[in-house]
């Protein structure tokens, strides 16, 4: 079975400006794929790439195993999308626009469409241009899935949604997929991948840094460490040094108080503690927030390949 996502040595320049370089993905079939890195990163030029909006100035891209020619084609009939900003016809109201976004597909199931209107909460009886921003990612989010498309291609699909939205958004988004949609997730917001995604892939500065299942990022298995020494005493230079830069940072509220994210195997760390006279300590694991500040913040992890 084809990928359903193949990019395979893609260079974008916009003129002099760098949009993606040298990017190898891949996609399978029915999984929950997390893209995400930091702004300018060249997420939305690889999503543009994909649907054949952007042509790439070398290496080549393909969905379920056919090549993307420049402007789309008829296969774009499996792909729902979902842009980070979408622009409506502002005097069309929501059904309107819906009844035209269905009228590209055949046998488009209106229960379903009613379902995903009702479920999040939209009002289509009003013109577009009235809609609020979050209602307008809504009614994109409605539009890329009328068609209960094989891929469904998300860019920063939950900015401007209500926390109640953004869990039945994803409650959609797990439907589907089990259903056999794969999807392609955009987002700045960690939290989501780690909620949502199967695996995820990090770009920086248009070059990927990391592609890994989410579970089994390198970087989970450091230690999340908070401190604090007896009478407030400032941190050991020793025990820093024994931890391997744990970069300290004051926890703010809390005098005394530090931060430390540990590399060092749990033994080593347990070991480094045991002679300081502490006051009060915890150890966790990380969020994924830190496991990126980690490896976005380490130069010789980020320009190589994984
Ligand atoms: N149409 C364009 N013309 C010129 N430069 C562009 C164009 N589109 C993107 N770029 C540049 O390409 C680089 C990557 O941008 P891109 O929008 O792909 O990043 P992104 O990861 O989606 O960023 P963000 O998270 O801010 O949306 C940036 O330096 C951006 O300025």
């Amino acid at each position: 079975m084809p990928a359903a996502i193949e990019i395979r040595g893609l260079t974008k320049y916009y003129g002099r400006t760098r949009g993606v370089e040298d990017l190898d993905l891949e996609v399978e079939e029915g999984e929950i794929f997390g893209f995400t890195g930091p702004n300018g990163a060249g997420k939305t030029t690889t999503i543009r790439t994909l649907l054949g909006l952007v042509r790439p100035t070398s290496g080549s891209v393909s969905v379920f195993g056919r090549p993307v020619p420049r402007g789309g084609g008829p296969w774009l009939a499996e792909v729902g999308y979902l842009p980070s900003e979408v622009a409506y016809y502002p005097d069309m109201t929501g059904q309107e626009l819906l009844d035209y976004a269905a009228g590209f597909y055949r046998g488009v199931d209106r229960r379903w469409v009613a379902q995903l209107v009702e479920r999040l909460q939209l009002d289509l009886s009003r013109p577009v241009r009235t809609y609020s921003l979050g209602n307008r990612k809504k009614l994109g989010i409605v539009q890329a899935l009328v068609h209960r498309p094989r891929l469904l291609i998300l860019d920063e699909p939950s900015s401007g949604l209500d926390p109640l939205i953004r869990a039945e958004l994803f409650a959609i988004l797990r439907e589907v997929n089990a259903a056999g949609t794969t999807i392609f997730f955009s987002t700045h917001v960690l939290d989501e991948v780690d909620r949502l995604c199967h695996r995820v892939a990090m770009i920086r500065a248009g070059r990927l840094l990391q592609v890994a299942p989410v579970d089994d990022l390198p970087g989970r298995h450091m230690k999340i460490v908070t401190l604090r020494l007896a009478g407030g005493a400032p941190l050991p230079e020793a025990l820093l040094a024994r931890l391997g830069d744990p970069r300290p940072e004051p926890v703010p509220g809390k005098p005394g108080t530090y931060r430390l994210v540990v590399r060092a195997p749990v033994q080593e760390l347990v070991a480094a503690l045991a002679p300081v006279p502490l006051e009060d300590l915890t150890i966790g694991d990380p969020g994924i927030e830190d496991v990126f500040l980690t490896l976005y913040r380490v130069p010789d992890a980020v320009e190589g390949r994984p």
